[in-house]
């Protein structure tokens, strides 16, 4: 009786630990390798101007397209001066700041962050 007890009750720890260890949602991100860098998503211009307001924001520079609706709130400018490139192709805009001066080193690192895709192949 005892014996069978303890048979049943080792069974029934160890199902519980393989339950627990295929359950791991770690295990589920190792099953999917990431994407492969050519895989990222291609962007036209008509897909970028279909979000053209502040509460949807994208943009293209230097071929790379960007949300940058979570941006906009912290940009330093008056926020008509940036949401004016909203939708749009903005590398010019974004070299110069529209005041013939170039952003900061600092301003280019945060760009990545809002990387959606690339600009498809005209
Ligand atoms: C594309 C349209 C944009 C325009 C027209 C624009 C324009 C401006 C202007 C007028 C200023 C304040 C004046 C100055 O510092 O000279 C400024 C500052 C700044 N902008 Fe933009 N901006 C744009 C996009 C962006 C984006 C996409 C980012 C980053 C994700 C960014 C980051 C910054 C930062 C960090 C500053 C502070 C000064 C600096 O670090 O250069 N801007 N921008």
């Amino acid at each position: 009786m005892m014996r069978r007890l303890y048979i049943a009750s080792t069974v029934a720890f160890w199902l519980a630990v393989f339950g627990f260890w295929a359950a791991d949602p770690r295990l589920a991100a190792e099953a999917q390798p990431p994407a492969p860098a050519g895989a990222e998503r291609s962007w036209s211009l008509a897909d970028v101007a279909r979000h053209a307001t502040p509460e949807d924001c994208w943009m293209v520079i230097d071929g790379v397209v960007y949300d940058f609706t979570a941006y906009l709130p912290q940009h330093p400018s008056a926020p008509a001066v940036i949401v004016a490139w909203c939708g749009r192709e903005a590398t010019e805009a974004y070299r110069t700041k529209t005041r013939g001066r170039p952003h900061s080193a600092y301003a280019d690192q945060l760009l990545p962050e809002y990387r959606v895709g690339r600009l498809e192949a005209p």
